[in-house]
């Protein structure tokens, strides 16, 4: 009976593999096979001009001699794996050392497979096929990776952030004050934080319903952002139709300002509010706090200072700001 043929492999697809051996013809040999198998042949003689080669070109696969002047195959699978560590190149010694030892140091050193010189060209072309499986793997790794590493990202920007206005949220919002309260201490600067909620909200739910409640919302957001724009500036809704403002570098008399640029804002906005015993608009009450340069007043406190002013502006009549 016939010895059979070897399965035809699937064609490969084209490689940049480098060919490391000092003794020129059997380079010579491997790199004719590889360049009929459609392969992409760089040439090394030595172990360093190799290193410096894969540097350059970074290869899909490296094909190398063990024994070799000067520093040899092992010697440049170890700098090839170090230079490795964010991915992986598949390299395998072609050797005529054959003993089980230098097997076993060739693939500690870092090689993937060792194979005894004369390779036959089915055999390479079979482990090219392997290597090349390899790297495929590798790649949807790292695909993969990278889409986990995105949508971690996404996951993190959406725990600081409200779905409905894309403000910061309240997490977001303390732990920015909490770096601005660090920062208005170690460069002795004010920091002032306001607390504002919309007027009478519950009835401009009643008269118009939720979802137009929602979008006043994000209107009312876009507004402050609109404001308070300086980029220390953070904006967060901070609970129902409550917003909070941390105002690095920001004094009193800074905050005052921003605070009557809000009331304006409103009015010339209008947006209207159908049963508001305030104003025929939306209008907001607010508190404000600001802590001296250096004082590292706590976010607790400043939070509660703010909270007592808007307590203060609501019950003098609202749409005001109340400092304290
Ligand atoms: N549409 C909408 N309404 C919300 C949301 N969060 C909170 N609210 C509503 O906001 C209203 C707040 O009502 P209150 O706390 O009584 O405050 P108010 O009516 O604004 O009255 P004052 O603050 O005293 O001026 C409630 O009706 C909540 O249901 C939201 O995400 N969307």
């Amino acid at each position: 009976m016939p010895a059979a043929s070897p399965a035809p492999a699937e064609p490969a697809a084209s490689l940049r593999i480098l060919v490391v051996d000092d003794d020129e013809a059997v380079r010579g040999s491997i790199a004719y096979q590889l360049d009929r198998l459609g392969h992409q042949v760089i040439e090394a003689c030595d172990a360093q001009w190799a290193l410096e080669l894969f540097d350059r070109h970074r290869p899909d696969l490296v094909l190398s001699d063990v024994d070799m002047p000067g520093f040899d195959g092992c010697w440049l699978a170890r700098q090839v794996r170090e230079r490795d560590q964010r991915g992986w190149t598949p390299l395998i010694f072609l050797s005529a050392l054959g003993e089980a030892t230098s097997v076993a140091a060739g693939i500690a050193a870092g090689a993937d497979d060792y194979l005894l010189k004369p390779v036959h060209p089915v055999v390479l072309e079979a482990k090219l096929h392997a290597m090349r499986r390899l790297r495929d793997m590798r790649s949807q790794l790292e695909a993969l990776s990278e889409e986990l590493r995105c949508a971690n990202v996404e996951l993190l920007r959406q725990a600081r952030h409200d779905g409905l206005t894309g403000l910061l949220n309240r997490r977001g919002l303390d732990e920015q004050l909490d770096v601005a309260i660090e920062l208005s201490r170690r460069n002795r600067m004010p920091l002032t934080v306001m607390l504002c909620d919309v007027d009478h909200f519950k009835r401009y739910n009643d008269g118009l319903g939720h979802h137009a409640g929602d979008e006043c919302l994000r209107h009312v957001g876009a507004l402050l952002r609109q404001l308070a724009r300086r980029p220390m500036d953070s904006v967060a809704r901070y609970g129902g139709e409550e917003f909070a403002l941390v105002l690095p570098d920001t004094p009193r008399a800074g905050a005052r300002t921003l605070a009557h640029a809000i009331t304006r804002i409103f009015e010339t906005t209008a947006l209207p509010h159908p049963d508001s015993p305030v104003a025929a608009h939306v209008t907001l009450s607010g508190g404000i706090t600001t802590c001296d340069p250096g004082s590292a007043t706590p976010a607790a406190t400043l939070l509660q200072r703010a909270d007592e002013g808007l307590y203060l502006a609501k019950s003098q009549g609202r749409n005001r700001f109340v400092s304290l």
